[in-house]
């Protein structure tokens, strides 16, 4: 469960009150998620997700986001934009942390995948990405392949605790991405983080894409390998499903299109992101205070998915 800040009903109350939001009715700390504080609220008037930034978010990049959240919306994406206070202020402070209050989004995200609401969600993916194309905003990738060997080592002998395996693991998996990573390709704008978590279905439909806190520039293409690695396997990353994958790289040719050379790509882009998650489920594992009330997410699920990678090569992706 993600709550690292405690609302009192009092506060939360009073920051209601510079909102034209209605009066509190109720609050719920939301279960899942392990980056923010998510707060259900329910008010006289409507429903709304209360976001409170932790740890990885940086107060001053919320204004990227916010408006990468608007750009979407105008163009139709089905994303959550911040609602507006009274004087026309979205970023607020709550508890002493910044945060905003949120449209919400009806739909749930799903655990197990179909193979058509894989195909639902990487053609809204793509058609995010024709979307994003005019976007002037941009925010490096603090979380790219350039700050995964640091990370590596910031973690380092601690790995073992986790597993005998992992940092061997790793090492090598990472010098063999770095080199043969692409030099060139499309750059913009990308979610970087959208899993089944972050997709709010209505039966097969995409009725929400949210948790844009990790969007950066960084390569296109990256979005959808990221998208792979955690659609087309079952939580655990022990079995891979050869259907929901081939709807994930259908649904996004569909709406943006897919090169045989973009395909070429999506293996060692798909094993740079199990490294990056990996490595960020490890340095949690490691540096989650006792008392976060948050699921830790298992860094051996992606070692798992390195190994099918490795293995399968670009053939997968033909
Ligand atoms: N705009 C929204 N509408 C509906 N539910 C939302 C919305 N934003 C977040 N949620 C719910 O809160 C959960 C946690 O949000 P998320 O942004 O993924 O948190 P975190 O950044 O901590 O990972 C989501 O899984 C979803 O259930
Ligand atoms: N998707 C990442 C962790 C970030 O989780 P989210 O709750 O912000 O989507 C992972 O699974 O490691």
């Amino acid at each position: 469960m993600a709550v690292y800040t405690q609302v009192s009903a009092e506060a939360l109350a009073a920051f209601l009150s510079r909102y034209d939001a209605g009066e509190l009715v109720s609050a719920k700390g939301i279960a899942e998620g392990v980056e923010n504080s998510n707060y259900l609220v329910d008010t006289t008037t409507a429903r709304f997700i209360l976001t409170l930034y932790e740890r990885r978010v940086e107060a001053g990049d919320l204004p990227f986001f916010l408006a990468l959240l608007d750009h979407l919306a105008e163009r139709g994406n089905p994303v959550p934009p911040a609602i507006k206070d009274k004087a026309g202020v979205a970023i607020q402070t709550l508890e002493g942390r910044p945060a905003c209050l949120i449209q919400f989004l009806s739909g749930v995200s799903v655990t197990h995948p179909t193979p058509a609401q894989a195909h639902a969600a990487a053609r809204a993916m793509g058609t995010m990405h024709r979307s994003l194309e005019g976007f002037t905003g941009e925010r490096p990738n603090t979380l790219g392949v350039a700050s995964w060997q640091p990370l590596l080592d910031r973690c380092g002998t601690d790995l073992d605790t986790i597993d005998p395996t992992l940092r061997a693991t790793l090492t090598d998996a990472l010098a063999d991405v770095t080199a043969r990573w692409p030099a060139e390709g499309e750059r913009m704008v990308i979610h970087a983080d959208l899993f089944p978590d972050n997709v709010l279905m209505r039966g097969d439909a995409v009725a929400g894409l949210i948790d844009f806190y990790f969007a950066c520039t960084d390569l296109r293409l990256y979005d959808l390998a990221i998208m792979h690695t955690a659609w087309a396997f079952d939580p655990a990353g022990r079995t891979h499903d050869a259907a929901v994958g081939r709807a994930l790289l259908d649904g996004y040719a569909e709406s943006f299109g897919l090169t045989a050379d973009e395909r070429a790509q999506l293996s060692v882009l798909a094993m740079g992101s199990c490294i990056r998650f990996a490595l960020t489920r490890a340095w949690d594992w490691l540096n989650t205070p006792a008392d976060a009330l948050v699921t830790r997410k298992d860094p051996m699920a992606y070692a798992r998915r390195l190994a099918f990678y490795r293995d399968a090569g670009e053939a997968l992706f033909a």
